[in-house]
């Protein structure tokens, strides 16, 4: 009898054990294993070995030897496993050894763009954040920009939010004109602002506004080189001439039809030019496509732009021709999170900003926006 009681007893006691939590440490090995990332030696596998493991208030860092003949990129396909075990952010880099930072707190979803991530006077714009802190990109260091990712996911408020930074930064200096490829509906109603040029909305208009730049682009390089300068960041000459393409495949000779294919070669050999020579000169392109092929990016556009941008790939092949690297198509499906390139790989989520804000914060500044173009020093064209 005293064993039959017995019984439930060990049962409920051993339901109260509490279960040991696996530790990231053990998943990561896990994972490695179940993965099979590792080298085949006689009947053995050899597997990434924890050399240190250093804590701090942010992140834990995992730093592993390698056995010889690992890929790196074998742990870029497995970082979205890493990821979803142990549900949190991670980084992977290498550095002699591999190197695993795994973040205590996940990036927020949403962060909402406020004026006090203007830089006045300044070429820089708030990029993102990431687990380090507020990223910032500077238009005077890295001229160009390459951005992609599927629709829906963010490139439309990321031009916007450059446009408002830079805008309001640089009243004086700026200028911009927008190839607004999908008919003029986002960027149609910006033609008000004294600073935009000129907004074209199909293929024709592109290709009249490509050739009033590149006329004037031959211009500046002439006077230019008359003064023996060699880049404009060395010069006293203050203006920049910002060209936004959205959506950049819209121009490709491969995508349109008939009469417009020459139209659409005159436009890229146009777009090729502007990030060739252009960024010298104080031209800045930002060439925007959610069709990331080789087709959609002239390759010259692409050879010369050293700054890249993607939110959610459709595929790891998409994820190559904006970053020549794979990682964007695993990203997680939020919108504004985004892999920001310039020399290494950085998981970003860009800020929010929306018409309503841009248009009232415009609109209290209304004065000084028109008069700043009014008042354009004789600087600008030198
Ligand atoms: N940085 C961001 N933070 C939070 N939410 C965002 C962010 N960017 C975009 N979103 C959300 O995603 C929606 C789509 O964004 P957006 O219009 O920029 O996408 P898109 O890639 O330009 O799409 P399309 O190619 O259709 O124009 C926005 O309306 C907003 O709700």
């Amino acid at each position: 009898m005293i064993e039959w009681l017995a019984l439930p007893a060990i049962i409920t006691g051993a339901a109260l054990i509490p279960k040991k939590k696996i530790t990231d440490e053990k998943k990561i090995q896990t994972i490695f294993e179940n993965r099979r990332v590792g080298i085949k030696k006689d009947d053995s596998f050899l597997y990434p070995k924890l050399y240190k493991k250093h804590d701090n208030e942010q992140y834990s860092t995992y730093l592993y030897t390698l056995p010889l003949g690992i890929p790196s990129e074998a742990f870029e396909t497995i970082k979205s496993a890493i990821v979803d075990g142990l549900n949190k952010d991670i980084e992977i880099e290498f550095d002699g050894l591999l190197k695993i930072k795994v973040y205590k707190q996940k990036l927020p979803e949403k962060w909402s763009y406020t004026d006090d991530l203007l830089n006045e006077g300044k070429w820089e714009i708030p990029i993102g954040r990431n687990h380090e802190g507020i990223l910032y990109h500077d238009f005077d260091k890295y001229p160009h920009m390459l951005v992609g990712g599927v629709t829906r996911f963010g490139k439309t408020v990321l031009i916007k939010e450059i446009f408002y930074s830079l805008l309001m930064n640089q009243m004086e200096n700026v200028e911009f004109y927008i190839l607004d490829l999908k008919g003029g509906m986002e960027f149609g109603h910006y033609v008000g602002i004294p600073q935009v040029k000129e907004v074209s909305s199909d293929i024709f208009e592109s290709t009249e506004l490509l050739s009033t730049i590149i006329e004037d682009l031959k211009e500046r390089q002439k006077s230019m080189r008359l003064k023996q300068y060699t880049n404009i960041v060395d010069t006293p000459i203050q203006k920049r001439t910002f060209i936004i393409v959205d959506e950049g495949a819209e121009l490709s000779p491969n995508i349109v039809e008939g009469d417009s294919k020459k139209y659409a070669k005159f436009c890229q050999a146009a777009l090729s030019e502007i990030a060739r020579i252009g960024g010298a000169l104080g031209y800045r392109l930002i060439f925007c496509t959610q069709y990331p092929t080789k087709e959609a990016v002239p390759m010259q556009v692409k050879m010369n732009i050293v700054a890249r941008l993607s939110f959610i790939a459709a595929a790891q092949i998409a994820s190559r021709v904006i970053l020549d690297d794979i990682g964007a198509e695993d990203l997680p499906s939020i919108p504004g999170r985004a892999i920001y390139k310039i020399e290494k790989n950085r998981t970003i989520q860009v800020p929010y900003i929306d018409d309503k804000y841009m248009f009232s914060k415009l609109e209290g500044k209304q004065d000084a926006v028109i008069n700043a173009v009014k008042d354009r020093k004789s600087t600008h064209n030198n």
